[in-house]
């Protein structure tokens, strides 16, 4: 039987922030359910990405029939640009780590841009289904403090770790974190799991753009690795590198690809 998301309620309905992580949560029990299919490998990733695309496509235009939507698995309609209201969405981050059950470090990313203040993210959610866990906007994750001498710890890719960040890591006594997923990562900061996370060489705004909504609404700072502002609604979705991390932490680590770079 194929998983039946109900209705949101009225509350969910009004509220951005709400309804995000109802949608996050329900593309992640999609998810759960393709897991139990008896796929693997490449079947069991593509089986993944085009059930929760999907049904996310079909809820979102249920619920906010008005709003535009770039979705990792869809086609880009730039119809977006001439939009107010843009849902940003990656169906599934961290496609390897969901296809090698029972590791956890996948995620559903759901995040709306609008063009308010020259154009911002204004609520997101990222589930995590094998936690059970939805981290959204509408009550962002509360970061706990950290002893200033402990020794930080930055989240990387299990599978291509950028080689700038081990000279960080050794500039800053830090040790490297691998998991799998861009949104995974993020919310590893925000769970002091890490306190850290550093990427660059290739990524696009949909698995960046709900993660970095809820970092930064628990107070974490986030900007591009030169420190720029982060943008979304781009007519170019790639944006290639960021940095999400506890505020103690980024002069340094600006500091330091602003002196050594990212190659
Ligand atoms: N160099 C690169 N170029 C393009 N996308 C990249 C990338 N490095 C990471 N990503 C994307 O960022 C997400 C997290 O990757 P990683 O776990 O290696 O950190 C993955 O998303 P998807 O799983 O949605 O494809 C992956 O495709
Ligand atoms: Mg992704």
């Amino acid at each position: 039987m194929t998983f039946d998301p109900g209705t949101p309620s009225a509350d969910v309905l009004a509220d951005d922030h709400l309804l995000s992580a109802w949608l996050a949560d329900a593309a992640g029990k999609r998810l759960l359910e393709v897991r139990e299919e008896g796929l693997e490998g490449k079947a069991l990733k593509d089986a993944g990405d085009l059930a929760a695309h999907t049904l996310l496509m079909d809820l979102v235009a249920t619920y906010r029939p008005e709003d535009g939507v770039l979705s990792e698995e869809g086609k880009d309609s730039k119809e977006r640009l001439g939009k107010d209201r843009v849902w940003i969405i990656d169906p599934l981050d961290g496609t390897r780590e969901f296809s090698e059950p029972p590791r956890d470090d996948w995620a559903v990313h759901v995040a709306l841009w609008e063009s308010v203040d020259g154009g911002r993210l204004t609520a997101g959610a990222v589930a995590q289904p094998a936690l059970g866990e939805v981290f959204h906007t509408g009550h962002p994750p509360v970061v706990p403090p950290r002893d200033p001498d402990a020794r930080p710890r930055i989240a990387v890719s299990r599978s291509r770790p950028p080689a700038f960040v081990e000279a960080l890591a050794e500039e800053l006594g830090a040790e490297l974190v691998p998991m799998g997923s861009a949104g995974v990562k993020v919310i590893s900061v925000a769970r002091d799991v890490t306190d850290a996370y550093v990427h660059a060489g290739g990524q696009y705004e949909w698995d960046s753009a709900a993660p970095v909504a809820v970092a930064a609404a628990a107070g974490l700072f986030t900007s591009r690795v030169d420190g720029s502002p982060l943008r979304y609604n781009q007519d170019d979705v790639y944006l290639p590198d960021l940095i999400v991390c506890r505020p103690e932490l980024a002069e340094r680590i600006v500091a330091f690809v602003k002196e050594h770079g990212i190659a």
